[in-house]
């Protein structure tokens, strides 16, 4: 949460003209009800199911950029989903660059508690191996501005996917992104 993946994802779409889709702006749109009217009615295991039916969909859609919500690595059959059939960036963030970042954004339900630092930290434990597991490659989002991180991601991509063909010239991943530079 707060890493910039919503932003990033959408400006780095822009540059490689490509579609973006986010899951929780999916979600939103499809249920008419924004995430934390969500958790609050359906509670978290019901969100995390219908995130999971979005990421096995939109997985299977060709030029997307795809940000989703920071949970969604939690599940299996999501980080599946994610590794077989795209490039995984992991933009990480520190607990205080999180902090500044969604200390006035009452939208995540998760933070919405007396102790934000403490729920990030508990978090970043559950899930940095799972990031770590799922990633392509990261991407640490402490200093550099939105812009920044789109062009050092459009570089790693270039040098990954050439990574890539010079091991297995005949094996591509489907929705592989690249950079139309
Ligand atoms: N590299 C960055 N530097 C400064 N602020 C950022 C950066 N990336 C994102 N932000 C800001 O942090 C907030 C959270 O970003 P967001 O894209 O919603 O993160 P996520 O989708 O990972 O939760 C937004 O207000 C966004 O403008
Ligand atoms: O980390 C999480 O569990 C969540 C992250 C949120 O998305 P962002 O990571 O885009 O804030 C959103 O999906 C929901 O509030 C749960
Ligand atoms: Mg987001």
């Amino acid at each position: 949460m707060g890493a910039g993946k919503t932003t990033v994802g959408r400006a780095l779409a822009k540059k490689l003209n490509k579609r973006f889709i986010d899951t929780d702006h999916e979600i939103e749109a499809r249920t008419g009800a924004s995430i934390p009217l969500i958790f609050e009615i359906e509670g978290e295991a019901n969100f995390r199911q219908r995130e999971a039916d979005i990421i096995q969909e939109l997985t299977a859609q060709p030029d997307l950029v795809l940000a989703t919500g920071g949970g969604a690595v939690l599940r299996p059959e999501n980080r599946a989903c994610l590794k077989e059939r795209g490039t995984v960036i992991y933009l990480r963030a520190s607990i205080s660059s999180i902090l500044q970042r969604t200390s006035h954004d009452k939208n995540r339900p998760l933070l919405q508690t007396a102790d934000p630092r403490g729920k990030l930290e508990q978090l970043a434990r559950e899930r940095e191996p799972l990031y770590r597991e799922v990633a392509d490659f990261v991407i640490e989002t402490g200093r550099p501005n939105v812009q920044s991180l789109v062009n050092m991601i459009v570089a790693q991509l270039s040098q990954f996917e050439l990574a890539q063909s010079a091991a297995s010239p005949s094996s591509s991943k489907p929705h592989d992104i690249s950079s139309n530079q």
